[in-house]
């Protein structure tokens, strides 16, 4: 790993686990049954851990939607071309895609990213951070070099320590990227299958079910073209054999720069004690990446929903993650996180706001 992207990982601290427990304490002091407020206690905690607070607060959140492109795209593996990328990134500096919505209705900032939009860029509000005019494809050659991959990721990092610092008290990571599916299944494989990927002679059946496995319709396929895009995933691991224990080779050989820049992000929000809210499948495959960069992230993600793409369960089952939805979506964007984000807010005002048995002179049950 780069030296600069090693040492701020090494700088990442560890959570509070002490304020966790205070808080767990303080919930039971609380005015109803112990553990009545259910999965809703149990985020309070975890927020408590991150913070350091045993009242934790989320508002106002942030929201940073990384943008780029693929060259993998060219191989026919989604059900839309490559322009809908810079089409949906217009469509964001105007307001009018779904998470501008979500945004408004959560009071959160919301920054637009490009790094790595296939064509050039300039809009009003438009952050540019282009790494490179999309990746190349990587059924024929890796998709970005190392230093592309470490320069998209420090591009997350420094975007998500500018919303810190004006004060975001949660972050919640998107992305638009017309193909990403099929990098982030590639990803996910690599990560799954570790060594049988990148040892063996040849991809034996059992590898390649499991490849196939992470890999859906994303936008919406048919049938027959899923089973397209899996051959094309199964040829570029063939092809390429990432080292599922080494998060920059898998990132460069077939990642995405916007994936890269979602980690950077994730790393940027660990290292500032910031709470995460993790949205879909691409999103989810980011933070696999950078808990691979840095263990310690895990500790402040939460998942915000379960997307229909199915590789996102066992992306969210290699995290050891429970989302809080489970709505039917697979937008991106940060939809998902967008809307769970209420549910997270209410975990915060309820251990911020409510009476303790004491103040309010309700009498306690048993074992108080
Ligand atoms: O978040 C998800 O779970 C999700 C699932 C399927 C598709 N998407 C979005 O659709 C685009 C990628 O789909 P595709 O078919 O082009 O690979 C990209 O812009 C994602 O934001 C997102
Ligand atoms: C229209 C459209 C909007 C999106 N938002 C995120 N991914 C997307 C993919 C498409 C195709």
């Amino acid at each position: 790993m780069q030296a600069s992207l090693n040492h701020y990982c090494l700088s990442i601290p560890p959570v509070d686990r002490q304020a966790g427990q205070e808080a767990a304490r303080y919930l039971d002091t609380l005015t109803k049954p112990k553990g009545s407020l259910g999965r809703l206690e149990a985020i309070a905690v975890q927020l408590a851990t991150i913070t350091g607070q045993v009242k934790p607060r989320v508002s106002p959140p942030g929201i940073i939607v990384f943008a780029a492109d693929h060259g993998v795209a060219e191989e026919g593996v989604s059900a839309y071309p490559q322009e809908v990328t810079a089409q949906m990134v217009r469509n964001f500096l105007q307001g009018g895609a779904a998470i501008n919505v979500f945004a408004r209705q959560i009071g959160a900032l919301l920054e637009v990213v490009d790094v790595g939009v296939a064509q050039p860029l300039e809009a009003s509000g438009l952050v540019s951070r282009k790494v490179r005019y999309g990746t190349a494809n990587f059924l024929k050659e890796p998709a970005m070099s190392q230093e592309e991959a470490v320069a998209a990721v420090e591009a997350g990092i420094e975007r998500a320590e500018a919303l810190i610092k004006r004060g975001i008290k949660s972050l919640i990571v998107g992305e638009m990227g017309i193909g990403n599916t099929t990098a982030s299944s590639a990803m996910l494989a690599a990560f799954l299958c570790g060594e049988k990927i990148r040892g063996s002679a040849e991809l034996d059946t059992e590898v390649i079910g499991q490849i196939q496995g992470v890999v859906g319709p994303g936008t919406g396929l048919e049938q027959e073209r899923v089973n397209h895009k899996r051959s094309v995933i199964v040829r570029a691991l063939a092809l390429h054999r990432p080292d599922g224990n080494k998060p920059l080779d898998v990132l460069s050989k077939v990642g995405g720069l916007e994936i890269a820049g979602m980690a950077g992000a994730m790393l940027a929000a660990a290292k500032h004690r910031i709470p995460v809210i993790v949205d879909g499948f691409i999103c989810t495959v980011a933070a696999l990446l950078a808990v691979k960069l840095c263990p310690r992230v895990s500790d402040v993600l939460l998942a915000g929903h379960r997307s229909q793409e199915p590789g996102h369960q066992v992306a969210l089952s290699l995290l050891d993650k429970e989302p809080l939805l489970d709505l039917g979506m697979r937008l991106g964007e940060g939809s998902g996180a967008a809307v769970a984000f209420p549910l997270v807010e209410a975990a915060c005002r309820m251990i911020g706001e409510m009476a303790t048995f004491q103040s309010a002179g309700v009498t306690d049950g048993e074992g108080a």
